[in-house]
């Protein structure tokens, strides 16, 4: 038996807050090393942070990420164990993402992303250039900062940059990159041929509802075909931006998941997670599948680095077998060709340096037993609205300064899914303080400004500890219901009902008296009085007497949050207002433009109204919140409009399509790419058996109009974290232009024709002979009467 121990992680970096992500790294090195590991690997970019955007155009993030490296080297992290880090690198003036691996504090190889991640929501081709793969560059020397010089093993000088497998002692290890493992052609493949044992995938890769399976699949996928062990280690939590990544630390041997990370934790900023792989049992694995030895022995060689000895080379059989190999017009730099005490980097060595084995010594081997297959965790789309946004709301307002969250809470579904989602978090936090989770004690101190980290120390007696979800919430949500005299009494009884079960210290305001005042300042200086429709007004006055009530709600909830703190005694402190407007009214643009949907941060934002309600059902049973299940029941109102004997408001109504519509037309915009006229097509074929293609050409171009109407709200859509992939928001997802010409003549004249065809092609198939006449010319035949 040969048994290597190896450790990834869930890290909870931030963005250019070096000093921390050092430390979440030191400490993921120490546990990996307490757990007996040999082998440490890290998230993506976890030294500057993933989300660094456009500070990766900025040389100090280079400098910074080598200063920690340096650092690390220099406080012992890597004595006696690889550490495949993930950095930020300048190589040539050329800004790469990339892996850094160190051992006994000398750096082997710094490894570039060979496939840069740049749809969806990634957009890193804006900051770095993808490596030339499959050998097509050659691997080049890599002069190291004077700062990694001072510090590395024999005054290390200069390293090896490029794509290549370490040899360490017989045991091969490489590295990929996260949007890797998502391409056709992934490397792991080539470096699965190539006898690589160990492959560590270190990724910055964001929640999305039900996206998790397909991680796991191709996890499986990479070591099911060829056989060996892939590690993948990713961010955990809000880096910064409107992602939440959702770790999931993963270890897969030969197709079976053996170690799974958490999903959503508030728990730790640093999760680590081993196993013991047994080399022999790859090789077993790998010896039976016939067909890829067949592939194995014809594949192109990958360039291996020896790394176990004292110095760094390259293997020269592994160099030449390249050459030879090689597709005309790739060639490696001339520095590596040639003898091989040419090649070895000219790095002197510290005489206390210790060579080093990943595989365990015999007396190791008996302490552990090879990792078995675990039973994969998957959470319901219900279960990850709980906790994606609430372990995205918690890493925020710790991290922003604030004491809490104000939350316009109107009875209606979005804005309690808010409350119940913030309600969540409280009862993720108050578990893990009941379990006296000093970290998560801390920061709930430090929100509350109930002292310094210095005074609160965890055995100061009357210290504060959250109790429960409950007394957690009356400290952190503050709910409002603003009634104006067309609110009805069911919403405002539902909201505080709500707000007392989740505990939220909830207020019932007036705005009547805003709004009256208001419109009075309008009617003396234009000296026009607006009316609803109910009361004959024109549909503009009908919007504006909505929207302006909408808007007061926005300027009071803004006023609330700044001061209620203080007028509860408890300090300068203010709070986040929350937002509620879910993905399918900003798609059909279903709100009103800096109403009380503007806000700091929106949990909802990223979630559709049908997925809301799912969610809401579950929080029922599971939170135990029993309002929700009137509010589910309840026809969805804004209850801007007076209500009469004839006329209640709906949101359908209104929006003239139903939410199930709507999450079918932005599913196919955004994920089926359609514009209006092959919407058209797809949709006259789905509804086919209900609607005629004249209703779906009108569908269709309502949608179309009311979208293009609309857009502009995105481009100030609260920022809210991303959950689903058909989400219009325009600032960092949907990019798309806000001025459109909403007539759409081109693409709607291309509906019309085409529904005139069908409706010309149905007349003439209604002139041909139908199966009924068959039937009646063979009984006619038969002389029988039709
Ligand atoms: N192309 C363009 N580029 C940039 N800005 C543009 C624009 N076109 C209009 N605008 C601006 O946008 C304004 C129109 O938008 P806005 O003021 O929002 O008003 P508008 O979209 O006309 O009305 C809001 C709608 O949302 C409904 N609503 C209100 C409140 C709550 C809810 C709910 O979710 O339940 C729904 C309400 O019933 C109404 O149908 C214009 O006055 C103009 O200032
Ligand atoms: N009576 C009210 N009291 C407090 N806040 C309100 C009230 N009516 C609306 N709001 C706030 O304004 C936001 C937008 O109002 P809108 O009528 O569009 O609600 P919505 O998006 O359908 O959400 P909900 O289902 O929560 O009513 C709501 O999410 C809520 O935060
Ligand atoms: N950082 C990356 O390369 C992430 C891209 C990848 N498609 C993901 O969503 O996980």
């Amino acid at each position: 038996m040969r048994l290597v121990r190896v450790a990834t992680c869930n890290l909870n970096q931030w963005s250019l807050d070096f000093a921390g992500n050092l430390e979440r790294i030191c400490c993921s090195i120490a546990r990996a090393r307490e757990a007996g590991a040999r082998y440490r690997l890290g998230p993506e970019l976890e030294v500057s942070g993933y989300g660094c955007e456009d500070h990766f155009l900025e040389p100090d993030t280079f400098v910074h990420s080598w200063e920690v490296i340096a650092e690390i080297i220099a406080r012992g992290y890597t004595d006696d164990i690889l550490v495949d880090l993930g950095a930020p690198v300048l190589h040539r003036h050329v800004a790469y993402n990339c892996r850094v691996l160190l051992l006994n504090r000398r750096i082997l190889l710094i490894r570039p992303k060979l496939a840069l991640a740049d749809d969806g929501n990634y957009r890193e081709s804006r900051w770095f250039t993808a490596w030339p793969a499959n050998g097509r560059r050659a691997l080049e020397k890599y002069p190291l900062p004077d700062c990694v010089r001072q510090v590395a093993a024999g005054a290390q000088a200069e390293t090896l940059f490029g794509e290549a497998l370490l040899d360490i002692g017989g045991v091969v290890v490489a590295s990929e990159t996260c949007e890797e493992l998502f391409t056709p052609d992934a490397p792991h493949i080539r470096y699965s041929l190539n006898g690589c044992d160990i492959i560590g995938n270190g990724s910055g890769s964001h929640h999305n509802l039900r996206k998790l399976n397909q991680r796991i699949d191709l996890l499986r996928s990479a070591t099911a075909k060829g056989g060996g062990a892939y590690l993948y280690a990713n961010q955990q939590g809000c880096d910064g931006g409107r992602l939440y990544y959702d770790g999931c630390a993963l270890i897969c041997i030969n197709g079976e998941i053996v170690a799974q990370a958490s999903q959503f934790s508030i728990a730790d900023e640093v999760e680590v997670i081993t196993a013991t792989i047994d080399l022999d049992e790859i090789t077993a694995y790998r010896i039976a599948i016939a067909s890829r030895g067949v592939q194995a022995a014809s594949t192109a060689p990958v360039p291996r680095i020896d790394a176990a000895g004292r110095s760094v080379s390259l293997r020269h059989e592994d160099i030449a077998g390249r050459i030879d190999g090689m597709p005309t017009g790739c060639a490696f730099s001339p520095a590596f060709i040639g003898d091989a005490s040419q090649r070895a980097v000219p790095a002197s060595v510290d005489p206390s340096e210790r060579s080093f084995r990943l595989v365990l010594s015999d007396g190791e081997q008996l302490q552990y037993m090879p990792s078995q297959p675990v039973p994969v965790r998957l959470l319901s789309a219900e279960e990850e609205i709980a906790y994606g946004p609430a372990c995205w709301l918690w890493d925020y307002l710790r991290r922003s300064g604030a004491s809490g969250f104000f939350l316009p809470l109107s009875g209606g579904a979005d804005s309690s899914a808010t409350a119940t989602i913030v309600a969540s978090m409280c009862r993720l936090v108050a578990v893990e303080a009941q379990q006296r989770n000093d970290h998560v004690i801390r920061e709930a101190r430090r929100i509350l400004g109930l002292g310094t980290d210095a005074e609160l120390t965890e055995n100061a007696a009357d210290a504060y500890i959250p109790r429960d979800a409950h007394e957690f919430a009356s400290r952190i949500l503050h709910t409002a219901y603003m009634r104006s005299e067309n609110s009805s009494r069911a919403t405002r009884e539902r909201a505080a009902q709500l707000a007392k079960e989740i505990g939220a210290y909830h207020l019932d305001l007036p705005i009547d008296a805003v709004v009256a005042a208001v419109l009075s300042v309008f009617t003396l200086v234009a000296g026009e009085r607006p009316r609803f429709r109910v009361q004959g007004g024109s549909a503009v006055e009908n919007a504006a007497l909505q929207n302006i009530q909408a808007r007061i709600r926005m300027v009071l909830s803004y006023l609330f949050a700044q001061l209620l703190p203080w007028a509860r005694g408890h300090g300068q402190r203010t709070l986040l207002v929350l937002g509620s407007a879910n993905v399918d009214e900003a798609l059909r643009g279903y709100l009103t433009k800096y109403d009380a949907s503007s806000a700091d941060i929106n949990p909802i934002g990223g979630i559709s109204k049908h997925d809301l309600r799912r969610f809401l059902l579950w929080a029922v049973h599971e939170l135990g919140f029993e309002t929700l299940q009137q509010v589910v029941e309840a026809p969805p109102t804004a209850e801007l409009e007076p209500i009469t004997g004839e006329y209640v408001q709906t949101d359908e109504a209104d929006m003239g399509m139903t939410y199930a519509e709507l999450t079918v037309y932005g599913r196919l915009r955004k994920i089926g790419r359609c514009g209006p006229v092959s919407m058209y097509e797809r949709l006259s074929r789905l509804w086919k058996a209900h609607l005629s293609p004249s209703q779906v050409a009108e569908k269709v171009k309502f949608f179309f109009r009311m979208y293009s109407v609309n857009r502009h709200k995105m481009t100030v859509l609260t920022p809210s974290v991303h959950c689903e992939n058909y989400s219009p928001e325009d600032n960092r997802f949907d990019l798309r232009p806000f001025l459109y010409n909403i007539r759409w003549p081109w693409q709607f004249r291309q509906i019309d024709a085409l529904t005139s065809k069908v409706a010309t092609a149905a007349s003439e198939r209604d002139a041909l002979p139908s199966e009924r006449d068959c039937h009646a010319n063979l009984a006619q035949i038969a002389g029988a009467s039709p």
